[in-house]
């Protein structure tokens, strides 16, 4: 079943339990939204789960985070392919040769293979944690440079804030931004530094949002994902 329409927001399932994660999935229609499969899930739960939600029609990032020799991180973006995901993520500090490695990988897939999108750095990263790192940039000039790198490795986007997007629109029109570190306005913002409301990240230039906490812990997370798409919505 393929997806009737091209909704921006994004669905982190981060849950430990299997049932509850399904229980908010019934709720929840392809239209609506995709969703999102990161490490947490996929642990517990393993290759499975990415195929019961591709086999009800969502479109499925796999959340892995890739970041490993080119060779590793090739054959492990295949897996995801092989999986039918829609999106898939490497490290854009891996590095242009793992880059270009895990894009290679995919090219067998054609039209049907995953979009592959670089992390540049964390959004839950502040100015005075990245210091810590060693770095000469700082967050913005890093996460630029990286955009630009996985953009010339052949990547479709980034993970990057939309604190970012503004200055990473002008990298390339069709380059994808994909930004978490969404928070509507009284939404606690928890582990994350750099949140944007998701209307002003979309005005900033963000293609999709990725909204985990404050629609799954919601006590009525289908209406507050239907409040957020509302509010996005081009009036
Ligand atoms: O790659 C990601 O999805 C990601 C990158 C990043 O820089 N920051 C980030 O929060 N994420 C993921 O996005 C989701 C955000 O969830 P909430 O903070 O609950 O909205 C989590 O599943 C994170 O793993």
């Amino acid at each position: 079943m393929q997806p009737k329409s091209d909704s921006k927001i994004i669905v982190a399932l981060d849950f430990n339990d299997l049932q509850d994660a399904k229980a908010l999935v019934e709720q929840l229609d392809p239209e609506l939204c995709k969703l999102k499969v990161g490490k947490e899930m996929f642990t517990l739960f393993g290759p499975e789960w990415v195929k019961y939600l591709v086999e009800k029609g969502f479109k499925v990032f796999l959340d892995l985070k890739f970041h490993d020799i080119p060779t590793t991180v090739a054959k492990a973006v295949a897996a995801a392919a092989e999986l039918g995901v829609w999106m898939v993520n490497v490290h854009a500090s891996g590095g242009d040769k793992m880059m270009q490695a895990a894009r290679e990988a995919l090219q067998p897939y054609g039209e049907n293979r995953p979009l592959l999108i670089g992390v540049t750095v964390l959004t839950s990263m502040d100015e005075a944690q990245f210091s810590k790192l060693g770095f000469q940039r700082d967050i913005d000039s890093q996460v630029y440079a990286l955009a630009k790198l996985a953009h010339s490795a052949g990547l479709d986007g980034v993970v990057c804030s939309a604190q970012e997007a503004t200055k990473l629109s002008g990298i390339d029109d069709k380059f994808l931004l994909v930004t978490p570190g969404i928070r509507p306005i009284g939404a606690d913002v928890g582990d994350q530094s750099r949140v944007m409301t998701p209307k002003r990240a979309l005005e900033a230039g963000a293609s999709y949002l990725v909204i985990g906490r404050p629609i799954t812990q919601a006590a009525n997370p289908l209406k507050t994902l239907c409040d957020i798409s509302e509010s996005i919505a081009i009036d």
